[in-house]
């Protein structure tokens, strides 16, 4: 038996099963492969325990599938009750919510907001808890989470939350990673020592490809094998960077929410690219489709959307020259919430909806 597979796994083999597999020289492997009844007759244990113990193993070998359930999932408020209905609740728990959109659409904006209203009380729908923000560009706005304090608190007229206008950035963490090896190494070593010690509700990263796209450019001396080799180093990377987010999220039952930019989705012909192809494909999970006056496609690509639990996109109005802060929320795709599109505003009093007609 090789004792090093169930290690581990964390299996405890009982000693008189463990002597027997070495004696034999079964290993994990024959134990999934054989059938019961040669394990049994070789080992001489009772084809009952070796079934029993089969089982057992598979069990822990599996991955444990976390399927989100709207039933089971946790949120804490948008701050906006619209939004939060579209949300089927607001800020999912346990969940990796991408919000994607062109520079200026309010993505940040979005961030600093959550990061308020998950120090709100329970009763009004926060969570009373505190927030770490990372960001990989430009740090967080203080002035700007002070400004938004200030109207939240006004939005709650019955509950004292003058604390939270007063020092808003007492329960907000804030780390910058101005490259791919410090931001690799917060996300892997800090931060887990962090949430250990402080009660977070909700991670923040603002945004994830900045430092992707400064780190693996594309190389014009070798340009066929950097692209590729490019690919598969940023495939592995953003799997690491999800797996060790959703980690956190499940162990401390935590939001993370993640800001991503968009480039400009190049329209051609569904004749020549065919129905079947990523191209055509991509509009249900990109969040824009040709139908829309300017489209785009959110950064990191395909491996990066495959771990995104809940995908929003942020769109400008092309119409609102007159109104610059009108924008459109939509629900891309998410395992709870249908998909939808609300419009809001971003104004001084922070992201919340306005009615069709304004
Ligand atoms: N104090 C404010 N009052 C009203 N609107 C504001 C205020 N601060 C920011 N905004 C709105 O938010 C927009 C900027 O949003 P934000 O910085 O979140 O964009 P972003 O999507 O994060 O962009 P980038 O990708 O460049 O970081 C501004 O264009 C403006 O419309």
């Amino acid at each position: 038996m090789d004792s090093w597979t169930l290690r581990s796994i964390d299996f405890v083999l009982a000693d008189e099963y463990m002597q027997v597999f070495e004696r034999e020289r079964i290993t994990t492997i024959d134990l999934l492969t054989l059938e019961p009844t040669v394990i049994s007759e070789r080992c001489q244990i009772k084809l009952e325990e070796v079934q029993n113990l089969i089982e057992q193993l598979k069990k822990a070998l599996l991955p444990q599938r976390i399927t989100p359930d709207a039933r089971e999932t946790h949120f804490f408020t948008t701050g906006d009750t619209e939004i939060d209905k579209a949300l089927h609740g607001g800020i999912a728990l346990d969940h990796i919510t991408e919000i994607s959109g062109e520079s200026g659409s309010g993505k940040s904006q979005f961030c600093i907001q959550l990061c308020l209203t998950v120090q709100l009380p329970k009763s009004v729908g926060g969570l009373d808890r505190a927030a770490v923000f990372i960001s990989t560009e430009s740090g967080l706005e203080t002035r700007r989470l002070f400004q938004l304090a200030k109207f939240l608190s006004l939005q709650y007229p019955n509950d004292d939350l003058s604390y939270l206008s007063r020092h808003p950035g007492d329960r907000v963490y804030t780390i910058l990673c101005p490259d791919l090896e410090s931001q690799e190494h917060i996300i892997e070593y800090q931060l887990p020592i962090l949430m250990q010690r402080v009660n977070i509700g909700l991670i923040v990263l603002d945004s994830v490809a900045a430092n992707y796209r400064a780190e693996l450019r594309y190389s014009r001396n070798h340009p066929n094998a950097s692209s590729l080799g490019n690919i598969a180093t940023r495939g592995n990377q953003l799997a690491k960077l999800a797996s060790n987010l959703r980690e956190l999220a499940h162990k401390h039952n935590a939001a993370v929410v993640i800001a991503n930019q968009v480039s400009d989705r190049v329209s051609r012909s569904y004749d020549q690219i065919g129905l079947f192809s990523l191209d055509y494909q991509s509009q249900w999970f990109n969040g824009w489709d040709d139908t829309d006056i300017d489209p785009k496609t959110p950064s990191l690509g395909l491996v990066w959307t495959n771990n995104v639990t809940t995908r929003l996109a942020l769109l400008k109005r092309p119409n609102s020259a007159t109104r610059k802060s009108l924008r459109k929320l939509r629900i891309v795709y998410s395992p709870i919430a249908p998909t939808s599109e609300i419009d809001i505003a971003i104004t001084l009093e922070g992201l919340h909806t306005v009615s069709e007609d304004t």
